[in-house]
């Protein structure tokens, strides 16, 4: 197939070229300034796309900053929201299928289990409020899609929480981290390999059960200062840094945003639906450590 995604070097960007190209496929990012979602313009945006000669579309270009996304409303929303329509409005009218991302962000997180796709949304802070409507527009725009929520997504590529965790560890001997968040911690190369499998199947299939939201997210569960721990015990194994975490709660930890409490996410429709289980986070976290240590050769 070849896939456009949108975005030139995010996490599921670069993941979605290596992965992709690995299993034949040709994987072309589209992205500023050919296509800029901050700028209103769906007819760029198609010309954009229309360009690459697309079999399928894939929209991973988000406005991801939480905390700043709080001073910058009308940006988030017009990159999540109006601008993820417009990418959709494109994929309707190339009559390609489409895999849009989402997040864990959509959801509140004061409930007791992991959320299921039918799950109310309550989204706590500006981001997850624009990539909510980005859902919604894309939705109404492409009934050919699935919107992939994921979450905690780390990666060797762009910027994450194993990258930030490895690089404060070079100065610090102790960081305070959040034990009181809890979520799934998801690798974005896992997530290219299951894009993959989702597009395959959208692309020879029509049923309608394959189309709207799924939860995609690596296996099992944890906080973020359990997650910390076990970026450095891979460190440490490797002779990289290292560094003590202290287990404080979000109290402890003021930010711009306020973030859910628990967004765990059920994977069990996808699973069953498009037979897509990701692997265990802590199995991916020790990898994406392991190879974040690799010089380059
Ligand atoms: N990061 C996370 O923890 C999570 C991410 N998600 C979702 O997964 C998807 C992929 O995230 P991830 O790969 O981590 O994102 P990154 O933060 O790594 O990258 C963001 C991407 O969006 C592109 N982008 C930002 N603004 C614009 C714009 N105005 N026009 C065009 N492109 C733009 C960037 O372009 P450029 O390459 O040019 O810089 C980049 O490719 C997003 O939809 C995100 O909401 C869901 C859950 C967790
Ligand atoms: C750096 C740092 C963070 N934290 C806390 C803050 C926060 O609650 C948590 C994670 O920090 P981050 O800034 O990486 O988290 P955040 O940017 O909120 O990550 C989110 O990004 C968006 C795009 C998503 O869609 C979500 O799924 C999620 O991955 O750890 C500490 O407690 N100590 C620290 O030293
Ligand atoms: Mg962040």
């Amino acid at each position: 197939m070849r896939i456009a995604v949108t975005g030139n070097v995010g996490q599921v960007v670069q993941s979605l070229v290596e992965r992709g190209m690995a299993a034949g496929h040709v994987v072309l990012p589209v992205g500023r300034p050919q296509l800029d979602l901050a700028q209103g313009d769906p007819e760029a945006v198609l010309r954009a796309l229309d360009l690459a000669q697309p079999d399928a579309i894939v929209s991973a270009a988000a406005y991801t900053a939480v905390d700043k996304a709080e001073s910058e409303p009308d940006l988030a929303h017009a990159i999540n929201a109006t601008g993820a329509g417009h990418v959709a409005r494109a994929a309707a009218r190339l009559g390609v299928p489409l895999v849009h991302l989402s997040t864990d962000y959509v959801f509140a997180g004061d409930g007791a289990r992991a959320y299921r796709e039918d799950d109310p949304t309550g989204p706590t802070g500006v981001y997850g409020a624009s990539k909510l409507a980005g859902e919604q527009a894309v939705l109404a725009a492409c009934p050919n899609s699935a919107v992939l929520r994921t979450a905690w997504v780390y990666s060797p590529f762009g910027a994450n929480f194993v990258k930030t965790m490895l690089r404060l560890a070079d100065s610090r001997e102790e960081l305070g981290v959040v034990a009181d968040q809890w979520g799934n911690p998801t690798c974005a190369l896992d997530i290219a390999d299951g894009v993959l499998t989702v597009l395959a199947n959208l692309a020879s299939s029509s049923t309608p059960e394959q189309r709207g939201v799924f939860h995609m997210t690596g296996a099992g569960e944890t906080n973020w200062a359990h997650f910390a721990a076990a970026i450095f015990a891979a460190s440490a194994e490797r002779g990289g840094p290292t560094a003590r975490v202290n287990p404080i709660t979000t109290a402890d930890y003021p930010t711009p945003a306020r973030r859910p409490a628990n967004s765990r996410l059920d994977g069990t429709k996808l699973a069953q639906i498009h037979g897509v289980r990701l692997p265990d986070w802590q199995v991916s976290t020790a990898q994406v450590v392991a190879r974040l240590l690799t010089p380059p050769s």
